[in-house]
């Protein structure tokens, strides 16, 4: 594992906004840290970083222990929380090579950096004239210089329009590519199910669900949504033919799915029995809706 959390908390004050958080992070993932505003994210992250000083617990980054080989692990670590440390007045080339001077990095670093967050072309513009995103990608840049293999992102998408959240997702899977691991923290669930390989939901800073995102998946069994003219006649027709019905709403109605040709033969059943049928299709519940089921249950 290339983080792995044991029992990790900490509180403001008397109040505990990380409990006991166990985090498996696989190497070469893109591990998605999903989690609604206020649940803990940032602390978490800081506590990765040496930023925060965890209360209780255990912090292991490469194997080994944060608190014993702070310089050596942090030195392989890049990373990007909240507003990136950007020099307005400098170009964004100026400001990579302001830093790679700093960590004895070549002009080549920095030119494949900037081509890496696709900002070769906007190089030797001000970086106070860069949109959200490009600042953001000037931030990642900043943070791969030194070539991390760990790279963890706070809420990178976060203010950027359409756009600038898929040049970021893509760029995300370009770093993996190279054989890193990226440990990123959102609250956009359809956004982490589109790159991220595993991920840990928390809520109130407990982990609530930690997996592959198939896992995750997996946990919402697909349903048949049904919908027809009357859906309580709809629902008891289904019952006495042995069908378990999940939901009756007034319109609509959910059984499990099983296969196609079940489907087929609810469809005729109701059909033969009088009942309309306005819909009938398979429905996989979204990761959102999932995630409020989740985050309810606890
Ligand atoms: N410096 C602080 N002093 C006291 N309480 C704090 C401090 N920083 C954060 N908190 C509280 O700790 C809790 C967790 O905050 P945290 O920033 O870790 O959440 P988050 O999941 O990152 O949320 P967001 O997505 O809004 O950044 C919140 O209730 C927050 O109000």
């Amino acid at each position: 594992m290339v983080i792995r959390t044991e029992g990790l908390s900490f509180s403001f004050g008397n109040q505990q906004v990380v409990k006991s958080l166990s985090l498996e992070v696989p190497e070469g993932s893109i591990y998605g840290f999903l989690g609604p505003n206020g649940a803990g994210k940032t602390t978490t992250i800081k506590m990765l970083l040496n930023l925060l000083r965890a209360g209780e617990g255990s912090i292991q980054i490469f194997d080994k222990h944060l608190e014993n080989n702070r310089i050596d692990i942090l030195r392989q670590v890049g990373s990007l929380i909240e507003q990136p440390a950007i020099y307005q007045h400098l170009t964004g080339k100026e400001n990579l090579l302001n830093r790679a001077m700093l960590l004895q990095v070549s002009e080549k670093r920095v030119n494949d950096m900037l081509s890496l967050v696709q900002l070769t072309n906007a190089a030797n513009k001000k970086a106070g004239q860069y949109s959200l995103g490009m600042k953001q990608r000037l931030g990642i840049a900043l943070a791969l210089l030194n070539d991390p293999k760990l790279l963890i992102l706070d809420e990178p998408t976060n203010g950027l329009d359409p756009n600038g959240i898929i040049e970021i997702r893509e760029l995300m899977m370009r770093i993996v590519k190279e054989g890193k691991t990226v440990f990123v923290s959102s609250h956009l669930l359809a956004e982490v199910e589109k790159m991220a390989t595993h991920v840990g939901i928390i809520n109130h800073g407990k982990m609530m669900f930690q997996g592959t995102i198939n896992d995750l998946q997996n946990i919402s069994q697909p349903q048949i949504y049904i919908e027809t003219d009357n859906s309580v006649d709809a629902a008891n027709l289904l019952k006495r033919h042995n069908f378990t019905v999940n939901e009756v709403e007034s319109e609509s109605l959910y059984v499990p799915f099983e296969s196609r040709e079940q489907i087929g033969h609810i469809n005729s059943l109701l059909v033969q029995n009088g009942l309309t049928v306005f819909a009938i299709n398979k429905q996989r519940k979204d990761l959102e809706k999932l995630f409020l089921d989740i985050t309810k249950s606890n």
